[in-house]
């Protein structure tokens, strides 16, 4: 028997996932390729896009042939990792390689960016953060002038991808979101903005609603991938934006995705952002709608970093997550290592590790990473804003790669102090994706209903000791999302 299905691509920080899904919903095959980011020189992030082109052929063969049975894919639909940058030529091939969000080059120039005046700022609805495409387009044209001058577009990584496929360049509002070249309250490119910096218009590509087609799989990509020539392809969204489609995120409800970052999101009705905001405020990937997210740079970016540095598997990082007694016996982690987004907003803050003692050892530093992630999440939730002013919900939504070990998912919980409810799937982002491909090919889009995870509850294990702790290092002193200065209670 031959099966129909829709195939959604995700273009992850760490590696390429893929999904088949059914019309009704169901998951039929899924395949994921590690591409990790190249760090060049410290604070640089880059990736070479052949390495995702690789890694998405080999994730696509995995998801073909996991299938039970033969698969006739109807449709194709891709999410990405936000608010990098790739450089093409005309015809979409990269002139230098792509710069990826934990980047910190453009830190001087967010700065120049911070400076606007207020109202052009409040046009972008975002912090400044100098991973966004805006501050490192400002970067590129300054120190590497021969690129621009050779480039066509400037594209989000999962337009370069989606150009491989149909040969034209386009975006949507979700990644557009994301640029800092983006009017939040207009839907539009921000060209006023652009005029002011003296930034080049022409290399913004047209945007499309991501649910629309983009135009079809051409031929030779369609042979490399093992797909029919000429099916229709989704113009898609940003990685988390496609997360909320999979798990249907409603409004008042908020989710954690943990991956490379992680996010805390909920939907909002309300495009407006105070002068200096802590969160940031994107374009869902439906014809309407903004959700705000309160982001965190390193999550299982820094874990890797720590893993590899130690020559630790990541059994023994979980393992750690999983030991009872003290908190790391005084060590603590903090994992800025690309800087800090929410609720810090600072690149230029460094990751450490302090308060070792002799009688450490290699085991109280992968306790301490795994606690300072988790701290680093809990840290930015409070963030948060609405559209539930006040605390957090009790229940938060529970995703991403990052979370697959219980171990983990117990500590989070335990650091977190509220319930976890996890949705089991592998790559909800892929899964959004491929329905995004649905509407495209004009298809009804499958309604998914992920399975519900066991719920994490807090177990009791006190933490708030370690974390006053970590507050005291990284936070001596904070300004609200209003500008008000003031000490923590703590101190
Ligand atoms: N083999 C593994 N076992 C357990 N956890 C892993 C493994 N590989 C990666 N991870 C975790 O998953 C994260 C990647 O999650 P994912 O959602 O795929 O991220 P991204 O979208 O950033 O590519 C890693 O940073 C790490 O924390
Ligand atoms: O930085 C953000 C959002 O602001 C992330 O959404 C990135 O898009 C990276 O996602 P992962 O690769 O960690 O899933």
């Amino acid at each position: 028997m031959t099966s129909e299905a829709l195939l959604g691509i995700d273009l992850g920080t760490s590696g390429v996932k893929t999904v088949l899904l059914s019309a009704s919903g169901e998951i039929l095959g899924e395949g994921s390729a590690d591409c990790p980011l190249r760090s060049p020189r410290p604070g640089w992030a880059e990736a070479d896009p052949s390495d995702w082109w690789r890694a998405t052929v080999l994730a696509v063969g995995q998801a073909l042939a996991s299938c039970s049975d033969p698969c006739t894919v109807r449709g194709v639909g891709v999410d990405g990792q936000m608010h990098g940058v790739v450089l093409t030529d005309r015809d979409g091939d990269p002139v230098r390689p792509a710069l990826l969000w934990p980047d910190q080059r453009a830190t001087e120039q967010a700065q120049v960016w911070g400076e606007l005046s207020t109202a052009l700022r409040n046009t972008l609805g975002n912090p400044i953060v100098p991973g966004m495409a805006g501050p490192l387009l400002t970067w590129l044209t300054e120190h590497e002038p021969e690129h621009c001058a050779r480039a066509r577009h400037l594209l989000s990584a999962k337009d370069w991808l989606r150009m491989q496929f149909t040969g034209s360049a386009g975006t949507d509002p979700s990644d557009a979101s994301g640029t800092l070249l983006w009017d939040i309250g207009s839907d539009r490119w921000a060209d006023r903005l652009l005029d002011v910096l003296n930034l080049d218009r022409d290399l913004l590509p047209p945007v499309a609603p991501s649910g629309s087609a983009a135009g079809t799989l051409r031929a030779a990509q369609a042979a490399q991938l093992g797909l029919p020539a000429g099916i229709p392809v989704a113009v898609g969204a940003a990685d988390t934006a496609a997360a909320l489609l999979a798990t249907g995120l409603a409004h008042g409800e908020v989710q954690l995705t943990i991956g490379s970052g992680a996010q805390l999101v909920s939907r909002t009705d309300d495009p407006t952002t105070p002068p200096q905001p802590l969160v940031h405020l994107y374009r869902t990937a439906e014809p309407q709608g903004w959700y705000r997210m309160a982001a965190v740079q390193n999550a299982g970016l820094a874990l890797d970093w720590v893993r590899g540095v130690l020559g630790a598997g990541w059994d023994e990082v979980y393992a750690a997550a999983g030991e009872d007694g003290a908190d790391s016996d005084g060590v603590i982690f903090v994992p800025y290592l690309t800087g800090e987004r929410t609720p810090r907003m600072d690149p230029t803050l460094a990751g450490g590790f302090t308060g070792l003692r002799i009688g450490h050892h290699r085991g109280s530093l992968l306790r301490a990473a795994v606690e300072g992630v988790a701290f680093a999440i809990r840290d930015a939730a409070e963030a948060l804003p609405g559209p539930l002013p006040g605390p957090l919900p009790d229940v938060i939504r529970l995703a991403g790669g990052g979370i697959r070990d219980r171990r983990f998912r117990a500590l989070v919980a335990d650091v977190m102090q509220v319930e976890l409810a996890p949705v089991e799937l592998r790559s909800a982002s892929a899964v959004g994706a491929a329905m995004l491909a649905a509407s495209a090919a004009g298809l009804p889009v499958p309604q998914v209903q992920p399975a519900a995870g066991i719920p994490v509850r807090p177990s009791g294990r006190d933490h708030t000791e370690g974390f006053l702790r970590y507050r005291e290092l990284v936070e001596p002193y904070v300004e609200d999302e209003f500008g008000h200065g003031h000490g923590h209670g703590h101190h």
